[in-house]
């Protein structure tokens, strides 16, 4: 049996006319780390956050927070909370405004009010109109009502997205410390490096559907291989050098190679001999977004396999 503060999600599928948004979903999220929900634009993030947070009904499959569908919590905003659109606030309503007035409507006790307002870092603007917010002061705010009734389950639509350098590192350590307490925290990117340092686990979409749902330091070892990387002025003879003897060689960046197949040790055995100069040679570690792109890669190779023997 999951926890009771773990979201699941079960063969999700919707549609908008010809549109196909989610196409049969399946995952949970655990309590206890950030999870990152990560696909490219028009991936089917939103949709499927929607869908959990009861705002759009599926058209078949099911989603469900600490086992019960979204619409069926009793105080659903101590069980979850949400930032979808950090917009959303009246542009003219004080941030300790809309904080109370959402406090008063959800019968939760004033005093949370002050509290996340100093979780988040606003109390000094607790009384300034939201309009004249900058966008990280709005994704405050909004993550200051995410957690008013203390939810054990958080959803962030993209709330990195748009953040300065200091945003984005105060966002970070945040969630991880809210992850850390217990919570189960579900935050949405379309950019994989957002979530470098940040997720611990990847659920990774395309197309409506999973590629991957995976521990980040898995997909980052499994990504990485047995490949080197040195770095070279000679890069075509180097090239010729090893993919004869049988490694799949790559210039990534400029005088730097990505040598697959080879042990190192003969990597440098046989630049040795053949008189190639060389630095800085090392295992490679690869970056999230490497990962992505392999990913998406076979994903779409999938797709166009799968395309032809359909039409075959
Ligand atoms: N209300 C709607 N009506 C029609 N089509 C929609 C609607 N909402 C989403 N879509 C379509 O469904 C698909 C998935 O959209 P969704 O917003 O869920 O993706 P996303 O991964 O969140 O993308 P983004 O990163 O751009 O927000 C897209 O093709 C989108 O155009």
């Amino acid at each position: 049996m999951p926890p009771d503060t773990a979201i699941e999600v079960s063969a999700l599928r919707k549609h908008y006319g010809p549109t196909t948004a989610v196409d049969g979903l399946t995952f949970t999220v655990a309590p206890g780390k950030v999870t990152g929900f990560v696909g490219p634009n028009g991936a089917g993030k939103s949709t499927t956050l929607r869908m959990i947070l009861g705002l759009d009904a599926p058209d078949s499959g099911k989603a469900l927070i600490g086992g019960r569908p979204y619409a069926t919590l009793r105080d659903p905003l101590t069980v979850v909370g949400a930032l979808l659109d950090a917009e959303a606030v009246h542009p003219g309503r004080r941030a300790v405004d809309h904080l109370l007035w959402m406090a008063h409507y959800n019968g939760i006790p004033r005093r949370r009010v002050t509290e996340v307002l100093e979780q988040v870092g606003l109390t000094s603007v607790a009384k300034k109109r939201a309009g004249g917010f900058s966008l990280g002061m709005r994704q405050r705010l909004g993550i200051a009502a995410a957690l008013l009734g203390d939810p054990q389950v958080l959803i962030l639509d993209e709330p990195v997205n748009g953040l300065d350098p200091e945003g984005i590192q105060w966002i970070r350590g945040f969630l991880k410390s809210l992850a850390a307490e217990g919570r189960t925290v579900l935050i949405s990117s379309h950019l994989m490096g957002e979530l470098q340092d940040t997720a611990e686990h990847l659920l990774v979409i395309g197309r409506g559907r999973l590629l991957a749902d995976t521990d980040v330091g898995e997909l980052l070892a499994t990504t990485s291989g047995n490949r080197i990387t040195l770095r070279t002025a000679r890069l075509p003879e180097a090239m010729t050098v090893l993919a004869r003897e049988g490694a799949t060689v790559s210039a990534n960046a400029p005088g730097t190679l990505t040598v697959a197949g080879l042990p190192g040790e003969r990597v440098v055995s046989l630049l040795t001999e053949a008189g190639i100069p060389f630095s800085e040679i090392s295992a490679h570690r690869a970056s999230l977004e490497e990962a992505y792109l392999e990913l998406t890669r076979g994903a779409t190779e999938f797709t166009a396999d799968t395309a032809a023997l359909e039409t075959s």
